[in-house]
């Protein structure tokens, strides 16, 4: 009987040069929405991560980029900002000889860097997912330098909304503001849970129970934003009935000066990605 399912062979072979946080999230996400674990292939020196990568999604790990990017298409560039330009020099001669779409994750490094850092002229899109990627749950704000083609930045589009929604962004400046607002942003959240969930138990509720009371809160708060199509600010005024209890909150945050340290911390973010720009040179 034939098989009428395309090939396997006809998803690109993805390299991803780094195995650490970010890249688990994405490969998770890319694995547990169909993608073929043969066509996924990891660089990563940590002995550890490459088992457990190798162990977890079935993918192909080695211990150097120039073994990771051996036939793909499209590399995936998941290192640490400061070490980025080390392994960029390192693939220059094979980014040269064989033409991949390269996407950086990294936050703050330029197109224009990364492009100049694999040997010139290199098509670069650069991404600022997030780690809900790991449940199909991420945002990912994406840029493409003047090398993309019409097919790569649909390929690099597709890859990455495994993951998640995309947005495209035309003014590459405005990728630090993406970083700072959704690519940073889940830890914001996990703070907001941590303090929740303290504030919870200093009432008396047991930890536990706290924990359950603040994660589910978040859950619910966020799939009302996401999925009933009203303002945050509308939400907001549903839940909080007059002289009741929320409204003893929310003055509390409000004249706490919340919305001004939510805006410092979101530019002490997009300024450290300008920061590490600069700090990794041209
Ligand atoms: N963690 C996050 O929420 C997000 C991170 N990013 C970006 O993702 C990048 C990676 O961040 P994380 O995953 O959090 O860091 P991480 O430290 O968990 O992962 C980086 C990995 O790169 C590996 N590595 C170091 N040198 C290497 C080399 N020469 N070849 C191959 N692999 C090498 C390290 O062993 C490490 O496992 C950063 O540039 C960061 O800006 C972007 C969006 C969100
Ligand atoms: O903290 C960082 O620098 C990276 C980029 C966005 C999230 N994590």
């Amino acid at each position: 009987m034939s098989n009428p399912s395309p090939s396997p062979s006809a998803a690109p072979v993805v390299a991803f040069i780094g195995g650490g946080n970010m890249a688990r999230s994405l490969i998770g996400g890319m694995i547990a929405r169909g993608a073929e674990p043969s066509s996924v292939r990891v660089a990563e020196p940590v002995d550890a991560l490459r088992e457990s990568l190798q162990a977890d999604f079935g993918v192909r790990c080695f211990a150097t980029a120039e073994e990771a990017v051996e036939g793909a298409s499209v590399w995936l560039l998941a290192v640490k900002p400061q070490v980025m330009r080390s392994v960029c020099n390192t693939l220059a001669p094979v980014a040269q000889a064989t033409r991949p779409v390269a996407i950086s994750v990294a936050a703050g490094i330029t197109a224009t860097q990364l492009a100049g850092w694999l040997g010139g002229d290199v098509p670069v899109v650069r991404a600022m997912p997030n780690t809900p990627a790991l449940l199909g749950a991420g945002i990912t704000g994406l840029y493409p330098n003047e090398h993309v083609d019409k097919d790569q930045r649909k390929q690099s589009g597709e890859l990455i909304e495994a993951v998640g929604p995309v947005v495209w962004i035309d003014d590459e400046a405005q990728m630090d503001a993406v970083t700072a607002v959704s690519g940073s942003g889940p830890a914001y959240v996990f703070l907001l849970a941590e303090a929740m969930q303290a504030a919870g138990e200093k009432q008396g509720l047991p930890a536990e129970t706290a924990r359950k009371l603040a994660t589910q809160t978040l859950l619910g708060a966020s799939r009302m934003l996401t999925e009933l199509g009203e303002p945050a600010a509308e939400l907001r005024r549903k839940v909080t009935s007059p002289n009741g209890t929320t409204h003893a909150a929310i003055e509390t945050f409000e004249k706490g000066g919340l919305r001004e340290l939510v805006d410092r911390a979101v530019t002490a973010a997009a300024d450290r990605g300008r920061e590490l720009s600069a700090a990794n040179g041209d």
